[in-house]
């Protein structure tokens, strides 16, 4: 699958949501994507995440002891990459805002690859790997249905990105005023 296949799954969806959206790094974007309407679809999450496991396959990272999805938006397409790549599913959820690994054991020295929904600037790949790390864990890769940054975004690892769609957003103190104009509202889990 290339970007547009994956961009026309989201389209037909109706995933691809356009207003003024306070993200979780705290920057603002005119667009959204509402991945969640996605994957409420077993088939279109299935077709997208056997892709992901394909290209996860031919980066060649060697043994892979578990796939992890940062909650909420990593836990369903973790979970489906994970059953075309054949290894256990785990994941991490925020605790007052940091993300723990709260309901299993990760042996030390673990492979793992982080699944994400969406990049946008990192940030929640960062925060998922100081926790892997803090357990002796060794990432290996990231990847993501999604990567809005176009291959900018520092993971603080190798990102395997099914689609890059860069998408505009700004500093709050920095709005178009178009977009200024517009009630801002917040779709994600962070602060919650
Ligand atoms: O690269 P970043 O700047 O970190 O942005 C991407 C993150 O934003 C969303 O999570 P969010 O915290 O909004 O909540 P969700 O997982 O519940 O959707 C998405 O699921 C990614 O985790
Ligand atoms: O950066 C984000 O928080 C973000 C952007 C996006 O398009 N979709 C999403 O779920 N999160
Ligand atoms: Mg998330």
């Amino acid at each position: 699958m290339n970007t547009e296949d994956v961009l026309g799954v989201f389209r037909e969806a109706g995933a691809i949501l356009e207003g003024h959206f306070i993200l979780t790094s705290g920057r603002r974007s005119p667009v959204f994507l509402q991945k969640a309407r996605v994957f409420m679809h077993a088939d279109k999450t299935e077709k997208l995440c056997k892709a992901l496991a394909e290209k996860i396959k031919t980066a060649d990272l060697g043994p892979i002891d578990y796939v992890v999805g940062p909650a909420i938006g990593g836990l369903i397409p973790s979970y489906e990459t994970s059953r075309h790549l054949g290894v256990p599913s785990i994941w991490v959820e925020r605790e007052n805002g940091v993300f723990k690994l709260r309901r299993f054991e990760l042996p030390e020295g673990s492979r793992v690859v982080i699944v994400e929904d969406i990049v946008t600037t990192g940030l929640s790949i960062r925060e998922t790997i100081e926790t892997l790390r803090d357990l002796k864990a060794e990432v290996v890769a990231a990847a993501c249905i999604v990567d809005r940054s176009a291959g900018k975004a520092d993971v603080g690892t190798k990102l395997i990105a099914l689609a890059e769609y860069e998408v505009p957003s700004y500093d709050k103190d920095d709005l178009p005023p178009e977009l200024a104009a517009l009630p801002a509202v917040k779709p994600g889990s962070r602060n919650m």
